[in-house]
């Protein structure tokens, strides 16, 4: 019998991504009122940070640099800024904080000066404190924000730290980011992720950092920011109209990345005020419905629009269901697809602490003992399916070190990470014929295609029905054959790492002509998963 891992994984946490795609949001900011307001245009961003040296010259500083003791990289690069909602290991409810852990940690290999920028949901024991604020427009009034840090795989990661963040997901990381429950979100995230958004564009220009051996202070105005999802749909407006207008970050381009279009900050028209962005860009942010849409004021602000594999670009610009009403946006724009990476050191089959048995290649075998188990358990319970409906990393490496096939039945699949997770731990895929899922998984090589599935998530067609178990029929067969061996083979021998992703992402950055920017070298990373970089409340 084969041990089948349905896409569980896949769905069970999407109720805490939760985003702003919120017909129900109302909300109460009056007790947000203050007498501040700044006019449209002006420069709402105030910052009462100590004066940070200039930053050193890069080149001179990697010619003469020590050798690094993390990270093996040398010359040229870019000064790469990503921001988003999540961040593993620190925040994760998905892929986005997947992403925004392991990309930029292969970017830093190449040699390119790396921030991060993310919440401070809980109080993480690695990042301290710089003792930097910054004082923010946030709806009618200025919030003071601090700047904590640290400084990991070669990466430099900062915290925005703020009550809107802390006091509502302290102690709860992954949980709580988005809301108090699953399915609700948060009044007065408008408010937090903007917030986020203007403190990100203060983070280059006024942190001095100097963990990293190649660089010192400040990334200064050179910049790419990468902005990723709806949460930081502003940060192009706000970079125009708080910055660039007043001839700061001239250089400066941004990158806006798709990783989920279902959720794209839709909010009442009426709380387009509470932004503090011009009039100029109202059109950007309005929206078919009536409603602003952070995610088509991101897409139309940004320099480059992306998301995470070629075959999803071509859906999201293919018509309105698969583009979800802004495929004429991205028509207009255009849109680069660029498949995503993992985590090669989280997932490890033959170093995983959550695994008793490690693996590789060379010993993919199954345990006599649990097929047995199986079997007999299939005996007594023939019709019964154990679902688990929580958020369990110990669980999911369970899975994919445990399963024989991994079932990924999505109706829209950006990219999709479980499938390249599973890859990596010799459990071929039964997969949906979308997104990444078709970029990444190879038909009797790596996995089996079921076709397209509707993409009407009301209805459960009975077509997509017979497609998913006719090939789940078709996979299980092959299972244990000889012919499977080899398609666990082709799996675990791929290079799934974030390594030829980072080198595309570097391409295409490099492309915006930032000042200064210079391709990265072929790095490698050397850093073993930091372990203390946990959460702790
Ligand atoms: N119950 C559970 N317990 C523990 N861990 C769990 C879990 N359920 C899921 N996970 C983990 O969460 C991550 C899910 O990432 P995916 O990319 O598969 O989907 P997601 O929709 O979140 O990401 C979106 O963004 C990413 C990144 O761009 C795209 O790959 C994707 O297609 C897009 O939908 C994986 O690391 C998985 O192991």
């Amino acid at each position: 019998m084969a041990a089948l891992a349905t896409s569980q994984l896949a769905t069970t946490h999407a109720g805490f991504g939760l985003g702003g795609d919120t017909s129900m949001f109302r909300r109460g900011v009056q007790g947000l009122r203050g007498p501040r307001a700044s006019a449209p245009g002006t420069l709402s961003v105030r910052t009462s940070a100590r004066a940070v040296p200039r930053q050193q010259s890069r080149r001179a500083q990697r010619g003469g640099g020590r050798l690094p003791s993390l990270v093996v990289c040398a010359a040229a690069g870019m000064n790469v800024v990503f921001v988003g909602a999540e961040m593993a290991p620190w925040s994760k409810t998905g892929g986005l904080g997947d992403v925004l852990g392991g990309l930029p940690p292969a970017m830093a290999a190449n040699g390119h000066r790396v921030m991060v920028i993310s919440p401070r949901y809980d109080q993480y024991k690695d990042a301290w404190d710089t003792s930097v604020v910054s004082e923010i427009k946030m709806g009618d009034r200025y919030e003071t924000v601090r700047f904590f840090h640290c400084y990991k795989r070669g990466v430099d990661r900062v915290f925005i730290d703020h009550p809107s963040f802390l006091e509502r997901v302290w102690g709860k990381t992954g949980e709580k980011i988005y809301g108090p429950d699953a399915g609700v979100d948060y009044k007065d995230n408008q408010l937090r992720f903007s917030l986020l958004c203007q403190a990100a564009l203060e983070a280059p220009r006024i942190l001095s950092l100097n963990n990293n051996p190649y660089f010192s202070g400040p990334y200064g105005e050179d910049v790419v920011f990468v902005c990723n999802d709806w949460h930081t749909g502003p940060l192009s407006s706000y970079l125009k109209s708080n910055y660039q207008s007043n001839g700061i970050y001239r250089n400066a381009k941004t990158a806006f990345c798709i990783h989920n279009i279902s959720y794209q900050g839709r909010f009442a028209f009426s709380d387009y005020p509470e932004l503090n962005l011009p009039e100029r860009f109202r059109s950007s942010f309005d929206f078919i419905d009536g409603k602003i849409n952070w995610m088509k004021g991101g897409i139309l602000e940004a320099d480059r629009v992306l998301t995470v594999s070629p075959y999803y670009a071509e859906e999201l610009i293919s018509g309105i269901a698969r583009g979800c009403e802004l495929d004429n946006i991205m028509r207009l724009t255009g849109i680069t697809g660029i498949v995503n990476g993992m985590d090669v050191s989280e997932w490890d089959p033959s170093k995983d602490k959550y695994i008793a048995t490690k693996y590789d290649v060379s010993t993919g075998t199954g345990k006599k003992k649990f097929e047995r188990m199986l079997m007999s358990a299939e005996e007594k319970y023939p019709d019964k399916v154990r679902a688990v409906v929580k958020f369990n990393a110990a669980l999911a490496h369970h899975i994919m070190a445990g399963a024989d096939l991994l079932a990924v039945t999505s109706r829209f699949e950006p990219c999709g990470l479980i499938q390249l997770q599973g890859m990596r731990y010799g459990t071929p895929c039964v997969c949906a014929s979308t997104g990444g899922l078709v970029d990444t998984v190879i038909e009797g090589k790596t996995g089996f295609h079921t076709g397209r599935l509707s993409v009407d998530c009301k209805v459960v067609e009975p077509a997509d029905v017979q497609k998913v178990a006719t090939t789940l029929k078709r996979a299980i067969r092959v299972v244990g054959t000889p012919v499977y061996e080899e398609m666990v083979r082709n799996c675990m021998i791929q290079d799934l790492s974030w390594k030829g992703p980072a080198k595309n992402w570097e391409n295409m950055l490099l492309s915006l002509g930032v000042a200064g920017s210079q391709p990265g070298i072929e790095g490698e990373e050397i850093a073993p998963l930091a372990k203390e970089n946990v959460a702790a409340p």
